[in-house]
């Protein structure tokens, strides 16, 4: 559940810093060089997943790949009206061919429904509301302490869901109209303040969940221990390659709740956490791209590299010649 901050606190657009020094405003120039400077040395212990991608692939030789992807600020950029917050076509496209090769789900701060609405694609796997609403087929399901193993079918009947928070809806509808009443008389952008007030004093009556903040967004939380780490270990499990040593999981986001996400993967010791970001940032990832058309451009090349290899290994076996 998420409210939109609308504050002038807003992430850096894909480009801004792209514009070099001698571009860049008089005054600004001290500031542009260190930025670089910093940028530079970020990098250099998260270097770029575009210019690392042939030793990557090289590492990934005989693994399985599996494929994860946050969506705002990865698949498609931040804009300011998150109802408008669509992928391109190309980017769609690039998702539909990595996801030929590989396994690929996109794991959300949004609930299913609305990411799904916005990919529109039928042969990914979709974890909304931050993982705790997973399509998924049918398996069983393993957490560390054995709870949260609520499957059910979905609407449509014929797959799937997976909701460890599902106990919280009836208080989750209560909580919904509950605000939707309170901050019905609260005036848009300048009101952010009181928005605030009103949602903290309706959650001190809600000591199971627990509210966060992103990107200009505030967030309601069931309090659980879920998220896009466990997500991503779920779906891990459900493809039955939770087990596996010689799974890599390729996992690339912007935002805080993605680093969850990037600790599972280095705990596993196997895999690439990528992190979209323009500027540095604390974070568990260990390669980088600077905004999603750097993503577009690495699922492109994966894709294209997969589809390589697998035509050079036929040709290979065809002609019994080495690849
Ligand atoms: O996990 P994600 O797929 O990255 O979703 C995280 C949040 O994304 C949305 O908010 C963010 O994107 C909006 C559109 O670009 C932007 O206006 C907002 O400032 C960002 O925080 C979404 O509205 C949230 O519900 C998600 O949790």
């Amino acid at each position: 559940m998420g409210f939109q901050r609308s504050s002038n606190r807003q992430k850096e657009q894909p480009g801004i810093s792209d514009v070099s020094s001698n571009e860049r405003a008089p005054n600004s120039c001290q500031g542009a060089v260190s930025d670089d400077a910093n940028y530079s040395s970020w990098m250099v212990e998260h270097p770029s997943a575009l210019t690392s991608f042939d030793q990557m692939m090289k590492d990934a030789k005989g693994k399985k790949i599996v494929v994860f992807l946050d969506y705002d600020g990865t698949l498609s950029p931040i804009v300011n009206d998150p109802d408008r917050a669509f992928m391109s076509d190309e980017m769609r496209a690039s998702v539909r061919e990595v996801a030929k090769y590989f396994p690929t789900a996109i794991i959300s701060g949004r609930s299913r429904d609305k990411v799904k609405g916005f990919v529109q694609l039928s042969n990914i796997y979709y974890a909304g509301s931050h993982g705790m609403d997973i399509m998924a087929p049918p398996r069983p399901a393993r957490s560390s302490d054995g709870k949260y193993h609520t499957v059910s079918l979905d609407r449509k009947s014929n797959e799937a869901v997976f909701q460890p928070a599902q106990t919280f809806l009836p208080s989750i509808q209560k909580i919904l109209k509950e605000l939707e009443e309170a901050i019905m008389k609260i005036q848009g952008a300048r009101d952010y303040g009181m928005l605030e007030e009103k949602v903290k004093s309706i959650m001190k009556h809600y000591p199971d969940f627990g509210l966060g903040w992103g990107k200009k967004v505030m967030e309601i939380r069931p309090s659980i221990e879920w998220n896009k780490g466990n997500a991503l270990e779920y779906l891990l499990d459900t493809l039955a390659l939770g087990n596996c040593t010689d799974v890599l999981p390729v996992y690339i986001g912007d935002d805080q709740t993605d680093e969850d996400a990037f600790k599972v993967i280095r705990k596993r010791g196997q895999g690439y956490p990528i992190v979209v970001a323009s500027s540095p940032k604390d974070t568990k990832a260990s390669y980088s791209l600077h905004d999603p058309s750097e993503v577009l451009a690495f699922l492109l090349r994966l894709a294209r590299w997969r589809k390589a290899s697998s035509s050079s290994r036929s040709l290979s076996q065809i002609w019994g010649v080495g690849s």
